[in-house]
């Protein structure tokens, strides 16, 4: 029988930041990111952000279709806009959601003579909506400041320096506002996937439900929604850099049947412009270090990464598509 979970487990964020309280909570944190790759982060001190700016989505896709579609994504070489719904595929399916996407402001404009992939990371298309554009670069703030702290605790909770992971981050994180219209039973939200575009992600659900992840042992497991709560989970850059140590989860939305739901993911950013040498020496430099056994060590580096794949000469080539960019 393979180790795996049944649950996904919470950790306080509060008591990682109390003197008395982190080792133990550094703990928790440790085997949530080893064996199940999801957590809940609780007591984030955003929920305020969150209920606030949960209660402004449904209003950006009230817009008409006209005003949605002047920011379409596809004016936008860095995938960043508005994307209708059934546009995006995921396992061969179509996923039934609409959303924006939307990626850090002020991120220095492309020029002629940069590379053509620096094209991903562009300036926003903001709805027309009033004050969308203060609401969106908010959230961008406040999250940005907590995944960093996160990731600190994340390198602290596996024996490395605070600082080890900040040489990976890139210039942009990108955000979405999801919606997903209830349909019929058993329909597709965004089908089996995971986060393929950076280090972490932070998602906040409403109260609907349908976020499930899968355990080793093939079993969706639910992950309900929890009031005030981040649900954060690993991306393959994350992995990649861990060299499958800390290994991302794959994980679905079935859609809602009786109403609508909403939910909005952050994407932590992963360096554009990274090479193959550099994270295969970063994995090999970090999974020495990281205490776990030399077992788990070897199974979770076999576990097959496209980061890792020698088809791809720079972080910035695994990202051609645009619906992995739109799913993260
Ligand atoms: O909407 C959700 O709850 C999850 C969305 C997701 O997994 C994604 O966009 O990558
Ligand atoms: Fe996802």
């Amino acid at each position: 029988m393979v180790e795996t979970f049944s649950s996904v487990p919470k950790v306080d964020f509060g008591r990682l930041n109390n003197p008395v309280t982190k080792q133990e909570e550094l703990a928790k944190l440790r085997e949530a990111i080893f064996l199940v790759g999801f957590l809940y982060l609780t007591n984030t001190g955003l929920e305020d952000l969150l209920h606030s700016t949960h209660k402004r989505i449904p209003e950006f896709f009230a817009l008409s279709k006209e005003v949605k579609e002047k920011c379409d994504m596809i004016n936008s070489p860095s995938f960043l806009g508005y994307t209708r719904l059934g546009a995006e595929t995921t396992a061969s399916k179509t996923d039934f959601r609409e959303q924006f996407d939307f990626g850090s402001p002020g991120v220095k404009p492309w020029r002629d003579d940069d590379p053509f992939w620096q094209q991903l990371e562009g300036p926003n298309q903001y709805p027309d909506a009033p004050d969308a554009k203060e609401t969106i670069e908010e959230y961008f703030t406040k999250a940005g400041n907590l995944a960093k702290r996160f990731m600190h605790l994340v390198a602290e909770s596996l024996s490395l320096p605070p600082a080890t992971f900040d040489q990976f981050k890139g210039n942009m994180d990108r955000l979405k506002f999801v919606k997903y219209p209830a349909g019929p039973p058993n329909s597709q939200g965004v089908g089996p996937h995971k986060d393929s575009t950076g280090l972490f992600t932070f998602l906040s659900q409403d109260d609907t439900g349908g976020l499930q992840v899968l355990n080793k042992n093939g079993q969706w497991i639910d992950v309900p929604p929890v009031e005030g709560s981040l649900v954060v989970n690993i991306q393959q850059g994350f992995e990649a850099i861990t060299g499958g140590v800390c290994a991302a989860t794959t994980h679905r939305v079935l859609a809602p049947t009786q109403r609508a739901r909403f939910s909005i993911p952050f994407f932590l950013g992963v360096r554009l412009d990274l090479t193959l040498p550099e994270l295969k020496e970063s994995a090999a430099h970090i999974v020495q270090r990281i205490p776990v056994s030399d077992d788990k060590k070897k199974r979770d580096v076999d576990v097959a990464s496209e980061f890792l794949s020698p088809l791809y000469s720079c972080v910035c080539s695994t990202m051609p598509f645009q619906s992995d960019l739109s799913r993260g």
